[in-house]
């Protein structure tokens, strides 16, 4: 691996450990890109790619083609596997880099799921637990500037001919690059929603195991959509990019389906030693117009029952922040997040973390939030586990990124649906507490639905 940018530095290879090597080069884009063109480009490659915009729209990726995988589906200890698999990769790596950014050279992307003590089902056949890997091809917009990475593994005893590998795979890829098709989105034939009365039970159930102890739990519901054709990400990715632009947009392909969606929510960003991460809970319908918008803003920020909803993953993230961070911001109060069909409580989090860190610590450290999860944890995720009767596979867990340097960001995978086919299924959840009421808790999740039921051109 290089000592400091651009100086390269091999260290001792392993055989024994690691036949194969990672190689990696980057070169900067001259003629501009755009970035969802050159997603649909390589639909050839449906199944193995990747797209990241966030909220800013400051850091783009696009990852195409796998590299190497690094899966597991043995629950609890996934993260630490993916952690030493990602180290071991790099340990030996060879990374031609000669820019001063982040999110460029190897970088993991992929996903973990919500829970996995959950049973599954086979909705998310295709999707492991941790789901990572590092692409063949990457193009990255960050803060304006494009690069292409493109990522080769070499057999250690063949290391002369990486350069000469590292071109012919560029070629390739600049070979494949097809005209991007313009796909339109099929029509809905028909979405099927989880029963209504039944869901409101669910909701009654909750409450009634709230107590002195469990303060909240979060529960969530799914919708199927059905259409006449099969769905392309690409329409759906493009749809949620003109209509959510202030949100994380994310596409995650595996095999034939894809998890998609546009998140207003930060799970953790790391830049160096700081790092971000966001209280998003308590919700509120838009108005129809300024007026009505900002008066309905105003109640959100007074209502006792969203602000203690709010609170509890304040506490949590707080808490969790000052355990490995040596400084910790965060306001006082909660302020207001306005999304296309929703507004939220909101409170940013930074703090300067401490070196033993890594982003995967902070994600494991921190999901499931009470946002999702519920106050206190443990307990909540029992519950949901007892009576959601949802297999929430990646949706509502850490979504994102994750570069050689450390450096990386991952959202909380809501306002999301699965494409598999001629369906998708959609997700939505919210925050269930002693003062819910199950008909406003299922308007809620209605209105957290629109999003991708939107983008996937129903209303
Ligand atoms: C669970 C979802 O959203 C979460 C729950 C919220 C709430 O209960 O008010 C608000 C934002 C998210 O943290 C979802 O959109 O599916």
């Amino acid at each position: 691996m290089k000592d400091s940018r651009g100086t390269m530095v091999q260290t001792k290879i392993r055989d024994s450990v690691s036949p194969t090597i990672l190689v990696s080069e980057v070169i900067m884009v001259e003629e501009r890109i755009e970035i969802v063109d050159f997603f649909s480009k390589f639909h050839t490659y449906k199944g193995k790619r990747f797209f990241w915009k966030d909220p800013s729209g400051k850091n783009m990726l696009v990852g195409i083609g796998i590299c190497e995988k690094i899966e597991c589906s043995s629950g609890e200890s996934s993260y630490s596997y993916v952690e030493k698999r990602w180290k071991r990769l790099l340990e030996n790596a060879i990374v031609y880099n000669e820019f001063n950014h982040i999110g460029i050279g190897p970088v993991l992307l992929g996903g973990f799921s919500f829970d996995p003590l959950k049973e599954k089902t086979e909705l998310w056949d295709g999707f492991s637990e941790a789901h990572f890997y590092v692409p063949q091809f990457m193009l990255s917009e960050i803060d304006g500037n494009q690069f292409i990475t493109t990522n080769i593994l070499i057999q250690s005893d063949k290391m002369e001919y990486a350069k000469e590998a590292l071109k012919k795979q560029s070629f390739a890829f600049h070979k494949s690059i097809k005209e991007s098709t313009s796909h339109t989105l099929p029509s809905i034939q028909k979405v099927i929603e989880a029963d209504r009365e039944k869901w409101k039970v669910t909701v009654d159930k909750v409450i009634s195991k709230l107590d002195d102890t469990l303060k909240k739990v979060v529960l969530a519901r799914a919708s199927k959509v059905n259409f006449t054709k099969e769905l392309v990400t690409e329409s759906v990715l493009k749809n949620l990019i003109q209509q959510q632009s202030n949100g994380y947009i994310f596409a995650l392909e595996a095999h034939d389906k894809c998890f998609t969606g546009a998140s207003p929510e930060r799970l953790v960003k790391k830049e160096g030693d700081t790092v971000f991460s966001t209280c998003l809970a308590g919700s509120i319908s838009r108005g129809n117009n300024k007026e009505e918008d900002n008066a309905l803003a105003e109640e959100l920020l007074t209502d006792s029952k969203n602000r203690e909803e709010h609170n509890y993953v304040v506490k949590m993230i707080k808490n969790a922040m000052q355990e490995v961070c040596t400084s910790v911001e965060m306001p006082a109060n909660p302020q207001i997040m306005k999304m296309r069909d929703i507004q939220h409580l909101y409170t940013p989090v930074s703090g300067k973390v401490k070196e033993t860190e890594s982003l995967i610590s902070l994600i494991r450290l921190l999901h499931p939030t009470p946002a999702l999860g519920g106050f206190p944890r443990d307990v909540a995720l029992e519950v949901i586990r007892e009576v959601e009767g949802l297999d929430r596979g990646l949706y509502g867990a850490p979504i994102g990124w994750l570069d050689y340097e450390g450096n990386g960001e991952f959202a909380v995978s809501i306002r999301s649906g699965l494409l598999h086919g001629n369906s998708a299924t959609i997700f939505a959840g919210c925050g269930i507490v002693a003062d819910s009421d199950p008909e406003l808790e299922y308007i809620e999740t209605a209105i957290k639905f629109k999003p991708m039921l939107t983008a996937l051109g129903g209303k």
